[in-house]
């Protein structure tokens, strides 16, 4: 049932599968994190622009490299607080495999979530932080705050938010492969959820 490479983490079920062709093979894995802020009770979720680097341009949850000697827990409270200079009780949401054509090695992303955080949010080297509004079907006003920004983002992320903001733990393996414009995009994909409470 898993994707191959992808370590189980937690019980899922089968949430979502699609794209085309076999999954590609690769030599090793690293270890990043991702995190995010996601307030239900303000229906606002924080993420940044990210300045520079790897997925320059795009929005994201704020994360990094896992270092030697640290837990991925304890990576993601380093680099939320490097990137966005708060810090936050965060709770395990998910993992993910990413391997993108070409690449030597594939990123093996752990997600993590907090309701609450502490300090002040502030822009960093690496991240511009900015609030959005999290959909809401129940409400019919309209918040003030933007949409979330999927059309600028990594393409698999609309695949597993509504999993995210949902508080469903997930484990999933996206594959991207390069277009004739050179451009990294998603081809395939596997995500289990945690069953519904
Ligand atoms: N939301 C989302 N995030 C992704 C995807 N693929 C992917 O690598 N990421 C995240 C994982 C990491 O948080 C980030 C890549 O790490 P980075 O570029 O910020 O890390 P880095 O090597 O610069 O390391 P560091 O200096 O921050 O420690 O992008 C994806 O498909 N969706």
């Amino acid at each position: 049932m898993l994707p191959p490479g992808l370590l189980k983490t937690i019980d899922v079920i089968p949430y979502s599968e699609g794209g085309e062709g076999e999954w590609m093979s690769f030599e090793r894995r690293k270890y990043y994190t991702n995190a995010f802020i996601v307030q239900h009770d303000k229906k606002r979720i924080l993420l940044g622009l990210k300045k520079r680097g790897f997925g320059k341009d795009k929005y994201n949850g704020f994360g990094g490299k896992v270092e030697e000697g640290e837990t991925s827990a304890e990576a993601a409270v380093r680099e939320l607080q490097e990137e966005a200079g708060i810090t936050a009780a965060l709770e395990y949401s998910g993992t993910m495999l990413f391997f993108s054509e070409g690449a030597d090695f594939a990123y093996h992303i752990d997600y993590y979530s907090a309701g609450t955080y502490e300090g002040t949010i502030t822009e960093s080297e690496e991240m511009r932080p900015e609030w959005f509004a999290i959909p809401d079907a129940t409400v019919a006003e309209s918040s003030a705050l933007p949409s979330i920004p999927f059309q600028q983002m990594w393409d698999d992320d609309g695949i597993w938010f509504p999993l995210l903001l949902a508080k469903r733990k997930f484990n999933g393996r996206v594959d991207f492969r390069l277009n004739a414009r050179g451009e990294s995009k998603l081809t395939k994909w596997w995500f289990g959820a945690e069953a519904e409470r």
